[in-house]
C-alpha cells in the first residue's frame, strides 16, 4: 500500500530581505497509514515548513509531496491542522466550534450536533459543549481544537507544537489524552515538538532534524507498545531512546558522524 505521506527530495527556499534561506534541503520521508510520527529539532530546522508543505499551505521549491498517493495541491479536508495557538472562534461555544467544519460537509443540524458531541466526549469535554473558549483552560481549549480537527474525519492530522503553550503537568496529561484518542480512532499523525521527551513518548518513529539547511539527521524507532504508560516513560529503554534523540537534537554533527552518512 502507498504510504500516507510521501515527501520526495523536497527543497524549500524562502526569499527574504536577508537573501535566500534554504529551509529544507533535499528532504525525503515516507509515513505509513496510521503511524504516529514526531518531528523534533532545534529552532529553524524546518519543522514547520515541512508540516506546512504537507498541509498544502506552502509549495516546495523542488521535489514533490504525495498524500494518500496524490500530489498535494493546496489545503484539503483530508488534512486537519492543529497549531500551538488554539485558533478557536472566541464567540462560538465549544460545540459550535467543533460543528463549524461540519457545515461545509453538508451534514444536517442533528448530525452535526451528534458528531460534535461524540468528539467532545472523546476528548473529555462532553459536559463543556456550551462553554465559550474563554471559560476553558488552555488544555481544554486545545482538546476542543483536537475534537474539531477529528470531527471532520481527516485521514491525516498535522500538529505544530500543539502543547507548546501548556504547563508541564497539563502537557503530560494531554499526551495521554491524545494517544487515547488516537488509539480509538486511528489517524496518521505528524506532530512537531521541541520537547525530546514528548517526541519519544508519543511516537512510533521520531524524525530528528538539523538546521542550516534543514535536513533529517536521524530517524529513531520507538519499539514501545501502546498504550504508553508512566512506567515506560521511566524505563531504561525509554532513557536509551531519549538519549539518542537528545544527542541528535543537541549535537547534530556528532550524530551524523556516528552514522557515517553525513546526513
Ligand atoms: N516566510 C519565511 N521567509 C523567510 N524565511 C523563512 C520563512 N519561514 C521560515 N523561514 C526560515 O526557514 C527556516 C526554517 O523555519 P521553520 O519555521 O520551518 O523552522 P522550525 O524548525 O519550525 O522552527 P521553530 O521550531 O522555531 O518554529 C528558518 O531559518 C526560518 O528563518
Amino acid at each position: 500500500m502507498a504510504p500516507m505521506i510521501s515527501i520526495q527530495s523536497v527543497t524549500k527556499v524562502y526569499q527574504s530581505s536577508r537573501g535566500e534561506v534554504t529551509s529544507l534541503d533535499d528532504v525525503s520521508l515516507d509515513v505509513d497509514r496510521g503511524e504516529f510520527v514526531t518531528l523534533v529539532g532545534p529552532s529553524g530546522c524546518g519543522k514547520s515548513t515541512m508540516l506546512n508543505l504537507v498541509a498544502g499551505l506552502l509549495e516546495p521549491t523542488s521535489g514533490r509531496i504525495l498524500v494518500d498517493g496524490a500530489p498535494v495541491a493546496g489545503p484539503g479536508p483530508d488534512r486537519g491542522v492543529i497549531f500551538q495557538q488554539y485558533a478557536l472562534f472566541p464567540w462560538l461555544t465549544a460545540r459550535k466550534n467543533v460543528e463549524f467544519g461540519l457545515r461545509l460537509q453538508g451534514l444536517n443540524k442533528r448530525e452535526r450536533r451528534e458528531r460534535a458531541q461524540h468528539y467532545l466526549e472523546l476528548v473529555g469535554l462532553g459536559r463543556f459543549g456550551s462553554a465559550l473558549p474563554k471559560e476553558l483552560s488552555g488544555g481544554m481549549k486545545q482538546r476542543c481544537a483536537i475534537a474539531r480537527a477529528y470531527a471532520v474525519n481527516p485521514s491525516l492530522l498535522l500538529m505544530d507544537e500543539p502543547f507548546g503553550a501548556l504547563d508541564a503537568l497539563t502537557r503530560v496529561q494531554m499526551q495521554d489524552d491524545l494517544l487515547a484518542t488516537w488509539q480509538q480512532e486511528r489517524r496518521t499523525v505528524l506532530f512537531i515538538t521541541h520537547d525530546v521527551d514528548e517526541a519519544v513518548y508519543l511516537a512510533g518513529r521520531v524524525v530528528v532534524m538539523s538546521p542550516h539547511p534543514g535536513r533529517i539527521s536521524d530517524i529513531v524507532d520507538v519499539p514501545l507498545p501502546y498504550p504508553r504508560t508512566e512506567d515506560m516513560r521511566l524505563s531504561p529503554q525509554f532513557a536509551q531512546i531519549r538519549g539518542r534523540v537528545w544527542r541528535g537534537v543537541h549535537h547534530p554533527s556528532a550524530t551524523s558522524t556516528l552514522r557515517g552518512d553525513g546526513a
